[in-house]
């Protein structure tokens, strides 16, 4: 689905330009879920815009779904199959009502006015919304926008979605609602790049790649990065109550394939 090698991005600051990404080798599967993290300004919400071609990388190569990301033209392609939901639930609605939001985005589809409806329907369904098709949006929670967020991606037929820190501005259950909703989507096919900085969510992610300063320091499994890379010391990551436990564990010699990595995991081991 993405294929990076040595990709490198910078920006212009007054007469001067600063490189924000460097050298990164990075690949996607399609219907892979990974998680991407990293510190506030270490370069994710860059290196997602260059995956949706809102940036153009300034060397190196960068393939999404088949498209090379040079020309403007495979750019402006990739906008729509590969779709982002952001972290403020207020930013990213445009109609007035969920059926009208979605509609929006079936607009471009040529579908008939029935076969339309039909579909707003379904996804509003898909989402858990069916009960707010007329709704004001002003209306809705938090959890509920961020819902809409993801049924405008489905009525664009996304091939991928990249969640950017979607679950930051959302109470505890708002964000494993959106979490098990995006889960959903990627059992049935969706390529997921799931952005945050929060342990509970690397934990469930099978695969894990950590930013620094613009470059790619870690890509791998959550166990090996928990358990057996110094990097969450070295960042300064406060470990989630699991791998803390897990930690102990270890340390009195548990095989690292055993070793806890969610509150789950921890119940079923004690
Ligand atoms: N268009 C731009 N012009 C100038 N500086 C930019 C631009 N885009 C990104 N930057 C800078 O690049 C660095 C990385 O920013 P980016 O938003 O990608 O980080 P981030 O990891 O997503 O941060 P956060 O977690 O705070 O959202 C920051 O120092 C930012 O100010």
């Amino acid at each position: 689905m993405i294929r990076a090698h040595n990709l490198t991005l910078s920006v212009r600051e007054g007469q001067h330009s600063r490189s924000v990404l460097q050298g990164i080798d990075f690949h996607i599967e399609r219907g892979e879920w990974v998680a991407l993290t990293g510190a506030n300004g270490c370069g994710k919400t860059s290196l997602i815009r260059c995956f949706n071609g809102l940036n153009t990388p300034s060397a190196g190569s960068l393939t999404v779904a088949g498209l090379d990301m040079r020309p403007a033209h495979n750019r402006a392609a990739v906008k729509q199959r590969v779709q982002l939901v952001f972290q403020n639930p207020e930013a990213q609605t445009v109609g007035s009502t969920p059926f009208e939001d979605i509609a929006f985005g079936l607009e471009n589809r040529g579908l008939a006015r029935d076969l339309m409806i039909a579909r707003i329907g379904e996804i509003l369904q898909q989402v858990g919304l069916a009960h707010k098709t007329e709704a004001e949006v002003s209306t809705l929670s938090g959890g509920e926008r961020q819902r809409l967020a993801v049924g405008c991606c489905l009525a664009l037929d996304a091939d991928m979605i990249i969640f950017d820190e979607a679950t930051s501005m959302l109470d505890p259950e708002g964000r494993l609602d959106i979490l098990e909703l995006a889960q959903g989507l990627w059992q049935a096919g969706t390529t997921i790049l799931w952005v945050t900085q929060r342990m509970e969510e690397l934990a469930v992610s099978p695969r894990i790649a950590v930013l620094g300063g613009g470059q790619l320091l870690y890509d791998g499994s959550p166990r090996s990065l928990f358990y057996a890379s110094a990097l969450p010391d070295a960042l300064g990551w406060t470990p989630s109550p699991a791998v803390r436990v897990g930690k102990l564990l270890q340390r009195q010699g548990w095989p690292v394939h055993l070793l806890p990595l969610t509150g789950q995991e921890l119940e079923e081991i004690l």
